[in-house]
């Protein structure tokens, strides 16, 4: 007997944002269902759902605790996946949600950036043979230690996907989003942007990883490592989509392929004998005050002095110094800045960063000064420079 492929799809909540288009991906998903396929939708808190959640928890607390916070977090998803399934009911298709620990996402302890380091998917597997489409809760998991829930960090779903996708050996993990798949820019800042129609893996994950708001970068290395077949897609449009692959056609040609950028980089001075001890009283700080690693983007240390540059989300960062505040050997340094990022196919030729410094020049834009990456020239400008900067660097496209 031939056993139907399992597709894996994941919706964003820009796609679920309202009951009306709930129920519009349910048909899409019934549809699917029909023609043979074995179905898990993996779905998102539906909009701004969990921006929403976050601001309440600063209202009632402004340091609020992490558990509970992931506690608090994790109900977008679960309203989303049981509205879901219910519009699949109504449509007469047999379906059934879990949450993330329901469906075997098993995490380490860190809560608000939790990594995947199993998924055992035994219920997920036993509905699938019962014909019914699978409704998951992205973007949460459980400890199977402290048996705590956890979240993976903002913008999470993807990587639940991409993870059920590969234990589950899915025929295709399709990401579906309200833009047409992965754009040169972020079409709300650069409108004429360019959807790329084929991209690597290494450069997506680079752009992902300066910032392209698009994908977790973490479902990227994940899809890398563990072969899964990925589809960006726009909703409700077949030929619109970014197909994901390990090799495309070219050399070390240093074509730009895409600008991205971080709204917001802090940067942190610790007094310290050596980048070591600079570390650890990091760590040390982040600990005692109950906070989960900021994303760390460089440091170095010169005169005493170990300097990190980091970003996160907004709330994090800024809980992250005002504790600060009171630390003897921890200050914010600096002002904040932003960045824009130029990723590169095959390469970064050695003249873009000047070409790029000089472009910026002419619209006004001093770079503060850039790093570089295998695939990627990243430029630190002021943040009320940050749209025109990708705007102008956009033209090297
Ligand atoms: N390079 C990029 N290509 C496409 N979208 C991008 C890029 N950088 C940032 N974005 C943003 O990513 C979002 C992705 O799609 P959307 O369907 O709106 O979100 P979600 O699925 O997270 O709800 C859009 O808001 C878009 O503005
Ligand atoms: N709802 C979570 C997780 C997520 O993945 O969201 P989205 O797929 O809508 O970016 C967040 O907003 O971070």
């Amino acid at each position: 007997m031939r056993i139907n492929p399992i597709i894996v799809q994941k919706y964003g909540g820009a796609c679920l944002e309202t009951p009306a288009k709930i129920r519009a991906v349910a048909s899409s998903l019934a549809d699917l269902h029909s023609r043979g396929h074995r179905v898990v939708a993996i779905v998102s808190a539906m909009g701004k759902t969990t921006d929403e959640l976050v601001k309440i928890a600063y209202q009632v607390s402004p340091h609020p605790n992490r558990r509970e916070l992931d506690m608090l977090l994790t109900t977008g998803e679960r309203i989303s996946m049981s509205l879901m399934s219910m519009a699949l009911s109504d449509l007469g298709v047999p379906a059934i949600s879990f949450t993330g620990s329901q469906a075997g996402v098993m995490t380490d302890d860190s809560h608000s950036s939790a990594r995947i380091l199993d998924v055992r998917p035994i219920r997920v597997r036993e509905e699938l043979d019962r014909g019914r489409i699978v409704v998951l809760a992205g973007f949460q998991g459980v400890n199977p230690v402290t048996k705590e829930i956890t979240t993976l960090g903002r913008g999470g779903s993807d990587t639940t996907a991409v993870a059920m996708a590969a234990v589950l050996k899915a025929e295709c993990c399709e990401i579906i989003k309200e833009v047409d798949g992965v754009c040169s820019a972020d079409p709300r800042i650069v409108a004429n942007s360019k959807p790329l129609r084929q991209l690597d893996f290494v450069s997506l994950s680079e752009m992902c990883f300066w910032g392209a708001k698009v994908l977790h970068y973490r479902s990227v290395e994940l899809a890398q490592s563990q072969n899964v077949p990925l589809v960006i897609k726009k909703w409700g449009s077949a030929e619109h989509s970014t197909q994901v692959m390990k090799e495309v056609v070219g050399m070390e040609s240093g074509r730009v392929l895409a600008v991205n950028s971080m709204a917001r980089i802090e940067h942190v001075e610790i007094d310290s004998a050596d980048l070591n001890q600079g570390f650890e009283k990091f760590a040390q700080h982040l600990k005692q005050n109950g906070l989960s690693w900021p994303q760390l983007l460089a440091s170095a240390f010169t005169a005493g002095k170990t300097r990190i540059m980091m970003t996160c989300d907004s709330e994090s960062l800024d809980t992250l110094l005002r504790t600060l505040e009171s630390s003897k050997d921890l200050r914010k340094q600096r002002e904040t800045l932003s960045s824009v990022s130029l990723t590169c196919f095959g390469g970064v030729s050695s003249d873009l960063p000047f070409k790029a410094i000089q472009i910026l020049q002419r619209h006004g834009i001093i770079a503060d000064k850039y790093v570089l990456s295998p695939h990627s020239v990243n430029l630190f400008v002021p943040v009320d420079s940050r749209e025109a900067a990708v705007k102008a660097l956009h033209s090297l496209i």
